[in-house]
């Protein structure tokens, strides 16, 4: 089997946040939101980054939407550094690159209706008549398996899993090469979750898109991502395969995660308990194994062929 292409590399990306405080507004300190992160997508892959609310996730992907400014560090897409853009709107990379994000309600423009919405990338990049926009948002909005009607409504007029479901309409509409979902089913019911990401998966299957996938939630990603980061502090903990993070997972602060996860299994109940107190052991009694004396993640280093983990250098190790 080939192996496929990268599609965009992201090279010690940077994005701090000035803090200013005083009479004359000085910058007295930074947000340290992302600090030196890595990483690879390939064109057709799932790409998942895991960690908790303020470790930097949404900052990645709005700095790669354009949206942030990289402070330092670079993204690359086909041979194109978009942190230098200069024309920016004329690239391509803006009909390319899409977002969809977590609250459904304020990203869908309220007094426009539905066709408008899911239309405006499609009046943009491409030179349709209003008929042919009117069959492509059709088209489209029977991709995430809503009637043509709805094109005539409002958003709230919607539930929050159709609602999410036009989202993704919208950001398929520039037949994008990648998305970005910044939490794309947190807000909905478990139910209603499966329903989208399926969709989701579908979609990708079917027009080949990659998909760059943000969550708290290690459980939520585990069916959509073949590769993951675990992102704390500004920084990656682990990268791996879906396989390293789930059943082989090293650093503590992915083993955290993992305990985090409910288990609705009741025969493996009491395991799960005694893992969960098991790793809270471990992270309470070897803090500097896997912080230094600041708090601050380690660089990563590799393991094995796809697993790579935050550690001290070899001459430093507790
Ligand atoms: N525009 C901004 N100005 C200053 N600080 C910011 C800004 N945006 C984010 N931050 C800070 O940067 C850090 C990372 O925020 P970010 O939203 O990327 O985290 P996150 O992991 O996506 O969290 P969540 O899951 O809650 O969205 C947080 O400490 C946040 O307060």
């Amino acid at each position: 089997m080939s192996e496929s292409k990268d599609l965009i590399t992201i090279k010690d990306l940077c994005v701090h946040y000035p803090i200013r405080s005083g009479f004359f507004n000085r910058i007295t300190d930074y947000v340290y939101a992302v600090d030196g992160v890595n990483f690879t997508i390939k064109a057709g892959q799932s790409y998942g980054i895991i960690g908790e609310s303020g470790s930097g996730k949404s900052t990645i992907g709005k700095t790669i939407v354009g949206l942030e400014k990289a402070t330092h560090g670079q993204i690359i897409y086909d041979g194109y550094d978009v942190t230098k853009r200069k024309n920016r709107k004329k690239h391509k990379y803006n009909k390319d690159v899409q977002m969809i994000f977590q609250d459904s309600l304020s990203s869908l423009n309220p007094r426009k209706k539905i066709l408008d919405i899911i239309a405006e990338p499609i009046r943009n990049f491409e030179d349709f008549t209003e008929d042919q926009v009117k069959a492509r948002v059709a088209e489209l909005l029977n991709i995430v398996g809503l009637e043509e009607e709805a094109m005539y409504k409002f958003p709230h007029q919607f539930s929050g899993g159709q609602r999410q479901r036009i989202g993704v309409a919208r950001a398929v509409a520039s037949n994008p090469k990648l998305i970005i979902a910044d939490e794309p089913v947190s807000a909905l019911d478990l139910s209603v979750q499966a329903q989208v990401l399926n969709y989701m998966k579908k979609i990708q299957k079917d027009l080949g898109i990659s998909y760059m996938f943000i969550s708290h939630d290690l459980g939520v990603v585990y069916h959509m991502c073949d590769n993951l980061a675990i992102m704390h502090r500004g920084k990656f903990v682990e990268i791996g395969s879906r396989d390293d993070i789930y059943n082989h997972p090293q650093h503590i602060y992915t083993k955290r995660l993992l305990a985090a996860i409910p288990q609705v299994d009741v025969e493996h109940r009491d395991e799960h308990r005694a893992y969960r107190k098991q790793v809270e052991k471990e992270f309470t009694e070897n803090q500097d194994k896997w912080y230094d004396k600041d708090g601050k993640v380690y660089d990563l280093r590799q393991i094995s062929e796809t697993h790579w983990v935050a550690l001290p250098d070899a001459g430093e190790e507790k």
